[in-house]
């Protein structure tokens, strides 16, 4: 098939190299001019693994190529994909700007009849709006079909190529045809295709990244009355998760929700909600309680030194707001250091992947280190924010000796608490006993 897709992020990226995977002749479309000359040059703009070795081969094989020319970009195309930012406007609602102007300026240009999928998280309602953008100009017959992306940052490939499902919104016969022709290659193994219609496509996502937000917060709190009480919440993730009602994942209690997707998209199911009448209580909550949690361990910072914050020194592992992603939006690293800073505390920091992007944020307000020993020396405490596996197990002895205080926060919960207790280390994690040197 010849595919289309237009926005070339982390959704754009990984849907078109993998598309290209599965033998579809593939254009990629953006108008940041500069990224769309890296892809090019066969630079990966972003840090995904395993992209890599797709992104090569199918360059070299001619079947995935980009553009900054959307005409170019959709000339023969079957299906186009808009996998555009639907960031929050001032009101929480997703700001449909940049898929609209794309519909508008996708009106006049279409050949033939396509297939145009919305892959972006959209509020119910939007594959309408898509619709009556394209049809103000249009000259041949199209199909809007919604078809929200699961995939997760970090194991975004392998998300897309085995999804768990996948959830088309189109009640277009035609449109259906070529929608079970595309995925046919990622669901061999039985995962479904479930087919709705549009409106029911755009709920269905908000629904489980809502979901999934909930669950986390849920657990959260359920961390913030251990803590009060005296329990374990790891515990706790332990023995409730084994209930397969329950589920083993999205259990992990830890300092807030971030990513470009859980933040934005609750606030958005939120306003669609008060939009439509409706007072969805647990999505306050769900929002309250994160943006406290977010928050959680700075207190405990402060209280930490007798002095305050003012001219200490506070190391910090793990920028990114999750492990194996370069992406740092709404990376509750990022809200904590820039309190660390207003406090007057100095910030030493170190990320595999993220650096540079918070260096385009923070500048040189931070002090990066190319290892993680290397924030440590001379530091007053240690913050962890990600849980990138090179931190789970660290020569604590070393780490005792470039500290100033054997001190760490620990917002993800790595260590083991007996552990702690042994290397004599004071240690503050999410909903676990305070350990504090005998
Ligand atoms: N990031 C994720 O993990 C993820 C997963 C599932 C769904 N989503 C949703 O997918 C959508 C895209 O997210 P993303 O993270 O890939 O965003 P992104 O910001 O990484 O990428 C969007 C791209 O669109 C480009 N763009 C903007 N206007 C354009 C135009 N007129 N023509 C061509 N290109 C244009 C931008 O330059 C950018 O490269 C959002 O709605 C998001 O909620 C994201
Ligand atoms: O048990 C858990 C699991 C996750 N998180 C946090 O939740 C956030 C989101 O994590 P994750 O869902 O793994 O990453 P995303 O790439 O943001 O993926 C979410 O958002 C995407 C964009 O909509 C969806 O496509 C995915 O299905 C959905 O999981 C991160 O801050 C994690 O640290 C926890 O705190 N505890």
């Amino acid at each position: 098939m010849k595919i289309a897709v237009v926005g070339t992020g982390y959704v754009g990226l990984v849907t078109g190299t993998c598309f290209a995977e599965t033998g579809n002749q593939v254009t990629c479309v953006d108008i940041d001019v500069r990224k769309v000359e890296r892809l090019q040059k066969g630079e990966i703009p972003i840090y995904e693994p395993g992209l890599d070795v797709l992104f090569d081969r199918n360059v070299a094989e001619g079947r995935l190529v980009f553009t900054t020319n959307l005409a170019e970009g959709i000339k023969d195309a079957q299906v186009i994909f808009l996998a555009l930012p639907t960031p929050p406007g001032e009101d929480g609602s997703a700001d449909l700007k940049y898929i609209l102007k794309v519909a508008d300026d996708l009106g006049p240009i279409l050949d033939q009849y396509a297939v145009i999928i919305d892959k972006s998280t959209v509020p119910v309602g939007t594959a309408e709006k898509v619709r009556a953008a394209i049809a103000k100009n249009a000259k041949v017959d199209f199909d809007v079909v919604s078809n929200p992306e699961f995939l997760r940052e970090g194991v975004a490939v392998e998300d897309f190529m085995k999804p768990d499902r996948v959830v088309v919104g189109t009640t277009s016969e035609k449109a259906k045809r070529v929608m079970e022709k595309l995925y046919a290659p990622l669901v061999r193994q039985g995962n479904p295709v479930i087919f709705m219609d549009e409106r029911s496509a755009e709920m269905t996502k908000y629904a489980a990244n809502s979901f999934l937000a909930m669950k986390i917060t849920f657990m959260n709190e359920i961390a913030n009355l251990c803590e009060k009480v005296g329990a374990n919440v790891d515990d706790i993730r332990r023995g409730i998760g084994t209930d397969s009602r329950i589920g083993k994942r999205f259990l992990f209690a830890g300092i807030g929700y971030g990513g470009s997707c859980f933040p934005k998209d609750v606030q958005a199911l939120a306003k669609t909600s008060l939009d439509y009448d409706y007072d969805f209580r647990i999505l306050k909550s769900v929002m309250d309680v994160n943006y406290d949690q977010k928050k959680k361990l700075l207190p405990m910072v402060d209280n930490f030194f007798a002095d305050g914050l003012k001219g200490k020194t506070i190391a910090v592992w793990g920028l990114a707001f999750k492990p194996y992603t370069d992406d740092i939006r709404e990376a509750p690293a990022l809200e904590n250091i820039e309190a660390l800073l207003a406090a007057g505390a100095k910030v030493t920091a170190y990320d595999p992947e993220a650096m540079n992007n918070v260096k385009g944020v923070l500048g040189d307000q931070v002090t990066f280190c190319h290892t993680p020993y290397a924030a440590l020396d001379d530091a007053d405490a240690l913050m962890i924010f990600t849980e990138w596996p090179q931190f789970r197990t660290p020569e604590f002895e070393k780490m005792g000796k470039l500290l100033k205080n054997k001190v760490i926060f620990d917002g993800r919960n790595l260590y083991e608490l007996d552990q702690m207790r042994e290397m004599g280390y004071t240690y503050y994690s999410i909903g676990r006993e305070k350990v504090v040197p005998a």
